[in-house]
């Protein structure tokens, strides 16, 4: 009958390992965790088994030795008390202590299974086996004993065979109830004859036909007194037996390095579980491969642990370099990350399998670069765009600089920019990592100067913007100026404007050129697009100057100069005796030659006389854009100004015919008799004389000034604006009351204005000076148009 036994707590507390069932405890870890606090032990505990017959004094010998409390049969009942296997930690040691059921057979029949299973167990687990017998059964070569130990050695050749000499097990056989007549020395002959007598009857596996039993085994022999006669001697015998588990310097000292079965503490568990699982199902058990699993095992949990501390300390990093931003610190931060979480593994796993540990620390390695890496590859990214930043920003702020050339500013700014990149990139590059920042770099470097090259196109069609504007300004008012001025010199002046102002130009360009290190070949193609572009904005400004309105009234213009001037250049005053008709012809004939003149662009070099031209391109003609006038316009032109020249004409005749009316001067007389008295009333009354002063002497000075035509033209003129005004207000009174039938001519005359503005002007003069004679006789008429006026009131201005 089993008698429940009471559980001691803390660090005594026994563990039933294996119970009758043969079933493995769960509890195991608990108990190596935190009841026996070997945890951390590492290597640094032994664990010891202990065989023999049942009630031998097993459970009494543990508990005096290591202090453990395993429970002890009472004398009274001689029952059997310790089944499966117990394990307990010894009372202030280090050292894991296996009970295991005794072997005879008695209470379990003829089941010599769980001796050979346990007998495996222990080999496997333990470094030192002690076999407990009463000093009677030795020379009992065919006693329980003997099985037990036959047994041992059988599951030892199955289990280490292959690893003869290299992995050992200390027997100690412990004698009891040693009288003393017989010393240890012949005890321990007598028992190891009969070893060696079972070894040799051993059938051995194949290869180790020959092995002694010395390459798997060690023993030792010690002998304890009476427990009950010689309480004394058995306890002093035990107390030096203990000295043999605990002082390591003690030449007895049993846990020698050689007997370690190299299972780290927190692999414990794992290990004997699996150890008792391939032997309760009767599997091979191969112990390097279960080593190999355990470590394997325990190498990945360990892992696993440490990337839990691993991925929690990375977690910041993610969210500033995915939106962009430069993490500082970030190689420093990286290292000691890895580094923590590397000695962590380490610490742990390197206690097990040499070969699996070397192998998943460089698997915990790459496990950890390759979290690492995307941090690196963003931060290289957000180095990249960084640097990209900051040499457009230099590279701008400097060429706002006076003489910034950009060859050199762009040059530095390049240098700076790589070396920010490449001082980033070195820092976050860890070492054991086979990282790389060669491609991201040419990369860099390629951006930057696709950057460079785009930035100097901008800058450089900013620079050309700069000139043509320039050159725009410099032709300008001297092309104005010729034309103004027509004659034979005035085509010599725009070209030689043209020429001073391109060479100004040019020799900016050049200074320019040497900023941009621009190429002898792209300098010259830039001079001649830069000629060609200054030659445009010349047409442009001749066609400008040439518009109708405007060369209508430079022609004009030139003719009044002839006609209406004298050689002094002063105001001519027909008289009637003058010849108007040679100056008109002459004005007229002079100011109709300009036309042709006008028509074409005379592109002479100053220098030689000679014509010069330009390489016309697709979208250049070059002796197209020399053309000004068309043949119709200038047929245009010299309709229009003969008709304008007429009116001058006419109105030149017309001013000595009103010259010519002269008073006789008895008229005279005749108005100062009569009216003698008025005049005098005017004289002596101060109103009259005031008002006739305030009248009459303005009057008097614009005669005497020769002004009264200039004065009388005015007041027509004031006259026909009235006139049309008061017209445009009847019109549009009639229209609004009588939109279709009165509204048609005039919309017609809107359409043609805004269709076919050169014949409108033409008919619409004609029909003005049509209407004009037949109005009021002189040259001023409403259909003259804003042309004349315009014309009229420059002239007068
Ligand atoms: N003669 C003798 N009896 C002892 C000695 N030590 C213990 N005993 C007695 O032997 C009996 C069995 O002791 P246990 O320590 O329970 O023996 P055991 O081998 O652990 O027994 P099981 O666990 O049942 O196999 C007890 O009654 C002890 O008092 C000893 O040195 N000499």
């Amino acid at each position: 009958m089993d008698t429940p036994r009471p559980h001691p707590s803390g660090s005594l507390a026994q563990l039933h390992l294996i119970d009758e069932e043969k079933k493995f405890s769960q509890e195991l870890s608990t108990y190596v965790d935190q009841k026996w606090n070997l945890k951390d032990a590492g290597f640094n505990y032994n664990v010891l088994a202990v065989f023999g017959s049942q009630s031998t004094g097993k459970s009494t010998l543990l508990n005096r030795l290591f202090g453990t409390q395993f429970d002890v049969m009472s004398e009274s009942s001689r029952q059997q008390t310790t089944k499966g296997i117990w394990i307990s930690k010894g009372k202030d040691m280090k050292v894991l202590i296996m009970d295991v059921e005794g072997t005879d057979g008695r209470e379990r029949g003829e089941d010599q299974d769980f001796e050979r299973k346990s007998a495996l167990f222990s080999l496997a687990t333990s470094e030192v086996l002690i076999v407990n017998m009463w000093e009677h059964q030795v020379g009992l070569y065919n006693g329980a004993n003997m099985g037990l130990l036959k047994t041992v050695f059988e599951v030892n050749l199955q289990l280490f065979g292959s690893n003869r000499g290299k992995e050992k097990t200390l027997l100690l056989f412990v004698i009891r109830d040693h009288v003393g007549a017989t010393p240890l020395a012949n005890l321990s002959n007598t028992l190891k004859a009969d070893l060696d007598r079972i070894w040799q009857g051993l059938s051995k596996p194949e290869g180790l036909e020959n092995c002694k039993i010395l390459d798997y085994f060690d023993f030792s022999f010690t002998t304890l007194a009476h427990k009950l006669l010689q309480p004394e001697r058995f306890e002093e015998e035990v107390a030096l037996l203990r000295q043999r588990f605990i002082e390591p310097s003690n030449p007895d000292y049993v846990f020698k390095p050689q007997y370690s079965k190299r299972v780290p503490a927190d692999g414990l568990h794992v290990y004997a579980e699996a150890i008792w699982e391939k032997i309760v199902t009767n599997k091979d058990l191969d112990l390097p491969t279960q080593q190999e699993l355990l470590a394997q095992f325990r190498c990945d949990e360990i892992a696993n642990l440490a990337f839990v501390t691993f991925k929690d300390s990375i977690r910041d990093f993610r969210h500033p370099i995915e939106s962009g931003q430069l993490v500082e610190n970030l190689g420093p931060k990286m290292r000691e990350i890895r580094d923590v979480a590397i000695k962590s593994f380490v610490k742990d796993a390197s206690r097990y399998h040499a070969e699996v540990y070397k192998r998943k620390h460089a698997e915990v390695l790459t496990k950890a670069n390759s979290m690492l890496e995307s941090f690196f590859v963003g931060q290289l990214k957000n180095l990249h765009k960084k640097a990209v930043s900051q040499f457009s920003s230099e590279l701008q702020q400097a060429l706002k600089k006076d003489g910034a050339e950009f060859g050199a500013v762009s040059a530095t700014a390049k240098d700076n920019a790589t070396a920010f990149f490449l001082q980033g990139a070195a820092a976050i590059k860890l070492e054991e990592t086979d990282w790389e920042y060669e491609e991201e770099q040419f990369q860099l470097e390629q951006d930057l100067q696709e950057f460079a090259a785009t930035q100097r196109e901008k800058e450089l069609s900013k620079m050309l913007t700069g000139l043509e504007k320039q050159i725009k300004k410099d032709l300008e008012d001297p092309i104005k100026l010729a034309l103004d001025h027509p004659g034979p010199g005035m085509w010599g002046r725009v070209i030689t404007t043209y020429h001073h102002t391109m060479s100004r130009a040019e020799e900016l360009l050049h200074k320019k050129a040497r900023t941009f290190e621009l190429g002898q070949e792209e300098q010259q193609t830039l001079e001649e697009n830069l000629r060609r572009q200054g030659w445009v904005l010349l047409t442009m400004k001749v066609q400008e100057e040439s518009v109708d309105g405007l060369l209508l009234y430079k022609l004009l213009n030139r003719f009044e100069e002839k006609f209406q001037r004298d050689e002094r250049g002063l105001p001519r005053v027909w008289k009637p005796d003058d010849d108007i008709d040679t100056p008109f012809r002459k004005a007229r004939d002079e100011t109709l030659e300009l036309i042709p003149l006008y028509a074409k662009i005379k592109a002479l070099d100053p220098t030689t006389g000679e014509e010069f031209s330009l390489e016309s391109t697709d979208d250049f003609d070059f002796d197209q854009s020399l053309r000004v006038l068309s043949e119709t316009r200038q047929q245009e032109l010299t309709t229009q100004l003969k008709r304008k020249t007429d009116a001058s004409f006419v109105e030149a005749k017309r001013s000595v015919v009103s010259t010519q009316v002269k008073v006789p001067y008895w008229v005279g007389v005749a108005l100062i008799i009569l009216g003698w008295n008025e005049f005098m009333a005017i004289l002596m009354n101060p109103l009259y004389l005031s008002l006739t002063l305030m009248l009459g002497l303005p009057f008097g000075i614009l005669w005497y000034l020769d002004l009264l035509p200039l004065v009388q033209r005015i007041g027509w003129k004031a006259y026909d604006q009235a006139m049309e005004f008061g017209r445009e207000k009847l019109r549009d009174v009639v229209h609004s009351s009588e939109p279709v039938l009165v509204r048609a001519p005039q919309q017609r005359i809107l359409e043609e204005e805004q269709g076919r503005p050169q014949d409108f002007l033409h008919r619409h003069s004609a029909r003005s000076l049509s209407s004009h004679g037949h109005e009021r006789g002189d040259t001023r008429d409403d259909g003259e148009g804003l042309e004349m006026s315009s014309f009229e009131d420059k002239k007068n201005l």
